[in-house]
């Protein structure tokens, strides 16, 4: 099982955003329920196509296991009638990436938030996964931290090892949480100069194309505001386009000393999971996936990775499609 974590001591401009889609649905349902029908209807910034699907609630785009997908299969929304289904495909998506990097580099670079996020990767911890996924290749990092001991109940390591990491047999030694003696612009500069270390050592990838650190997969909750990581809506770190990690001292949400990853690296990522659950992110969820323009007004709407995007959303995140 993971014990202590590391203490680490770790451009592109802004990439435009939305890009177009044309966006068709690719697979069957997974579940049918109470074999209601309903027939499927996306439209505005997507041109989506139509079809008929089995579901248990006629509304919207709310059915299980739909899925669209943009021109280039780089960005893909799936829809769960239950955050249940939601967990289970989760898992299945990042054990499948677990043993397509471990087979073709020998490590796997996994970077998490903190939030909601954890509870929905509590399947890796059961069966078949936590047998299956060869632990000791895997890397973890954290796309933000707060910056507060890791005891803390605020610590984004000590949610993330409460409900996987301990349960799970990763080498101490590959999970890379932040120094939490430092301040947290000394946290942030620390960190960045791990990573540096580790792209050096080839733990971690580099892009070809952006030069920044390029993780196999970032599994990334969304606040209520649209925030991903600790990169709050009109922030001035939105902008920030040199360094790897940043600090924040004036969170919006408490607690207000962080570090985040910028721009820049998440959007280097070779696979980023966005998970989003709950009523009460519909809105912005509407917004990041039904605008076409790209004025963006959510940092959400700033995941663009060099590699594929993949919304997990369950059917009240999803209900305003
Ligand atoms: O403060 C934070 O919030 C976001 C979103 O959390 P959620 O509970 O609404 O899913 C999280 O992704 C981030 O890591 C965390 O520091």
């Amino acid at each position: 099982m993971a014990k202590a974590a590391s203490s680490l001591t770790f451009s592109t401009s802004l990439p435009k955003l939305c890009r177009p889609f044309s966006i068709s649905i690719t697979q069957p349902p997974q579940v049918s329920l109470n074999s209601k029908k309903l027939s499927c209807s996306i439209s505005s910034a997507f041109k989506i196509s139509r079809r008929t699907v089995t579901t248990t609630k006629a509304s919207s785009m709310a059915s299980s296991g739909i899925t669209t997908v943009d021109q280039n299969n780089r960005k893909v929304v799936e829809v769960f009638v239950t955050e249940e289904e939601l967990a289970v495909s989760l898992a299945k998506y990042t054990a499948d990436l677990s043993d397509k990097f471990a087979k073709e580099r020998g490590s796997f670079t996994v970077v998490v938030s903190g939030g909601s996020l954890i509870k929905s990767l509590r399947k890796l911890v059961e069966a078949p996964y936590v047998d299956s996924i060869d632990w000791s290749k895997w890397h973890v990092f954290w796309v933000d931290e707060r910056v507060v001991p890791k005891d803390h109940p605020d610590s984004n390591y000590k949610l993330a090892f409460d409900g996987f990491l301990s349960k799970v047999p990763i080498p101490s030694g590959n999970v890379y949480a932040i120094n939490d003696a430092l301040s947290a612009e000394g946290a942030a500069d620390d960190y960045e100069t791990c990573l540096k270390h580790l792209v050096h050592t080839g733990v971690i990838n580099k892009s070809s194309v952006s030069g920044f650190p390029k993780f196999d997969l970032m599994l990334v909750g969304m606040g209520p505001d649209g925030h991903v990581a600790s990169l709050f809506p009109g922030h001035p770190l939105l902008k920030e386009n040199q360094k790897w990690v940043t600090h924040i001292t004036d969170s919006p949400k408490p607690p207000p000393g962080r570090i985040t990853f910028t721009f820049p690296v998440i959007n280097s990522s070779s696979y980023i999971a966005l998970v989003v659950c709950g009523a009460g992110k519909a809105s912005v969820v509407q917004t990041a996936l039904r605008k076409s323009q790209n004025s963006d007004v959510f940092p959400v709407q700033m995941v663009s990775p060099e590699g594929e995007l993949k919304w997990f959303l369950d059917k009240d995140a999803a209900s305003k499609l």
